[in-house]
């Protein structure tokens, strides 16, 4: 369940009130300890003991060292199967958090408290939690609900400009797969900023909520949530390991131009569609230069998405503005143009 929060905590309060939890565990990085805890411990009322979890911010962090320094942790404070983990940040914080809960003593519960745009939107619903495995992103991790997500909008008010950028690229998404209305609604937007995206922020979440409700497992329409991230995840696991990490919501972007252009060259829709998407998604999002990476690099990681099957990479990919298909196997031939296509995207 999602509950938005607006000045007023009461719903957490009464949550926390309800259920006989024994302590809890509130989970943050550096940022989200800094500017969005003191709003958390400011407005919580409950008798329950709680610790403070901190790890450094960054995808870098969202790896088994952490998640065993966490379980180790849990351990040493006597955390038990009543025990509460909040997680009170971005999606690194949900995807880890949720991760170290559903596994400790096998599985605590735990809520969302998500702070970024990007976690509002996405990260913190439908239950996928996980870690990266050497540079492979979420390759280890489990379903698993959180009992509720809170969000409190405010938080994003001390979100930096490009984080709140990558949150966009995953509402595109949504309009993109399933929304033709949230879409023409969120190109409108001139200027990304909290006061513009903020109106359209339930809609985003809502399309998601309900294509997780259909399909919580990922056997089928849940794929269409990965539309970009094929290719997206691939050029995000290779700068990863590069050393040089770009956001999350970049690399959507990034993949959504190019699956765009894949799904054009696979006969699933017009050129003038493709256009019309890959122009728009050009106006928010600033190239990403990939000229250095080798096809041959790009395509390996290709062959380790967690959508493939028998050996065979499986888009999901556009049918229209607003409508998604998956499980679509693509030429190799239009694989590499469409990586190509957007390496030469900056010489136009
Ligand atoms: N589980 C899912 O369904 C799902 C969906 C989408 C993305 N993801 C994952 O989510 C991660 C990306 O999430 P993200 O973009 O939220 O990144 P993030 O958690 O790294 O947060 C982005 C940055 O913003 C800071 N921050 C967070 N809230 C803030 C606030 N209110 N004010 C100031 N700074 C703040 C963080 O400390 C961090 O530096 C990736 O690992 C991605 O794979 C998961
Ligand atoms: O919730 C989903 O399902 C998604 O695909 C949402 C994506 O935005 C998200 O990045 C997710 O973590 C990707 O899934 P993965 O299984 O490829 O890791
Ligand atoms: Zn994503």
């Amino acid at each position: 369940m999602i509950t938005i929060l607006n000045d007023d905590f009461s719903q957490l309060n009464d949550f926390l009130h309800e259920k006989s939890f024994s302590k809890i565990f509130i989970l943050v990085d550096e940022n989200t300890h800094e500017y969005c805890l003191p709003t958390l411990l400011g407005n919580m009322e409950t008798d329950l003991g709680f610790e403070i979890l901190e790890i450094e911010a960054g995808e870098e962090m969202k790896n088994i060292q952490t998640a065993n320094q966490l379980w180790e942790i849990l351990t040493e404070m006597q955390a038990d199967r009543k025990a509460l983990v909040i997680n009170l940040g971005g999606g690194v914080i949900t995807d880890m958090g949720g991760f170290v809960a559903s596994t400790y003593k096998r599985g605590i519960q735990f809520i969302n408290i998500p702070t970024t745009l990007l976690s509002m939107c996405d990260a913190s619903i439908g239950g996928k939690t996980g870690i990266d495995l050497m540079h492979y992103k979420n390759m280890v991790g489990t379903f698993a609900f959180p009992e509720q997500i809170f969000i409190f909008p405010k938080f994003l008010e001390t979100l930096p400009f490009k984080e709140l950028r990558s949150g966009f690229a995953e509402m595109l998404k949504h309009g993109l797969i399933a929304d033709t209305s949230h879409w023409n609604q969120l190109i409108q937007i001139q200027k990304l900023e909290v006061g513009t995206v903020t109106p359209h922020i339930q809609t985003s979440m809502n399309i998601k909520q309900e294509v997780v409700e259909k399909d919580f497992h990922e056997s089928n329409i849940r794929k269409t949530l990965n539309f970009g991230h094929t290719i997206g995840h691939s050029v995000e696991s290779l700068c990863l390991q590069q050393g040089n990490p770009i956001l999350h919501g970049e690399a959507v972007a990034m993949g959504m131009i190019s699956e765009a252009h894949l799904a054009y060259l696979e006969g699933l829709i017009s050129e003038d569609d493709s256009k019309l998407i890959i122009e728009n998604i050009q106006r928010y999002y600033p190239y990403l230069d990939i000229s250095d990476f080798k096809d041959e690099d790009i395509t390996a990681l290709l062959m380790n998405d967690k959508k493939n099957t028998d050996s065979k990479i499986n888009f999901s990919l556009l049918t229209g503005i607003g409508s998604c298909t998956y499980d679509h196997q693509c030429s190799q031939k239009n694989i590499l143009e469409a990586i190509h296509f957007y390496k030469k995207l900056n010489d136009l």
